[in-house]
């Protein structure tokens, strides 16, 4: 799988921060079976590398990648762990060469023209467009698509399930990222009917 190929995976991926490594089989197996294979693990806890590993282990037919991999050191990190994508927020020419490094697909994180272009310049095509909100949204991104329209995004930060369509209805969009799938109080409470049927709703949005 290539980059360009994972923003075709689904049309949502969800965004994960586990507390509890214990936590990380059944919630992907609940996305999983709602039509969510994609998951990216936020690296913003301890136990995120264990729950990546333990995802790669036991739900074959999901496809775990890591998420807020802001220092080199954690694309390799993440790859050791079983992941099979990178996500950043952002990008740095040290954090691109040591996601490249590791042979996986990866979204960097861009949010200017200028950001697009300077990974455009290395051959990237497929990026991760971040805080998506924040940044102007579904019309900044139509806005891209005019001079760069090889680029595809994967926006993520601040997208809802109201919201989610106007960004996936965009020609430049492939997929877009949230957390809504995995309320913090369904995980604490291990209520995967609801994540399952969050998941659902999602991946029926194309
Ligand atoms: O961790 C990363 O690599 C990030 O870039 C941040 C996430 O994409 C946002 O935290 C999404 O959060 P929501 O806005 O709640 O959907």
């Amino acid at each position: 799988m290539n980059a360009e190929e994972l923003l075709d995976v689904c049309p949502v991926v969800p965004v994960v921060v586990l507390r509890d490594a214990a936590d990380a089989v059944p919630l992907a197996r609940a996305l999983v079976a709602g039509g969510l294979p994609a998951i990216e693990v936020t690296l913003r806890t301890p136990a995120a590398l264990e729950a990546v590993e333990r995802i790669a282990a036991e739900v074959p037919d999901a496809v775990v990648g890591a998420g807020t991999v802001v220092a080199p050191g954690q694309a390799e990190a993440a790859a050791g762990a079983g992941a099979r994508f990178l996500v950043s927020p952002g990008c740095t020419d040290a954090l691109r060469e040591a996601m490249t490094a590791t042979g996986l697909p990866f979204l960097a994180g861009v949010s200017s023209a200028s950001e697009a272009m300077a990974l455009l310049e290395h051959g990237i095509t497929a990026m991760k467009f971040f805080p998506a909100k924040a940044a102007g949204g579904p019309d900044y991104l139509r806005s891209l698509a005019g001079p760069l329209p090889q680029v595809r995004f994967c926006p993520t930060g601040g997208i809802t399930p109201d919201t989610a369509a106007d960004y996936l209805a965009l020609a430049n969009v492939g997929c877009v990222g949230g957390t809504w799938l995995t309320p913090d109080d369904a995980v604490r409470s291990g209520d995967w009917a609801r994540v399952e049927a969050l998941a659902r709703k999602a991946a029926a949005l194309r």
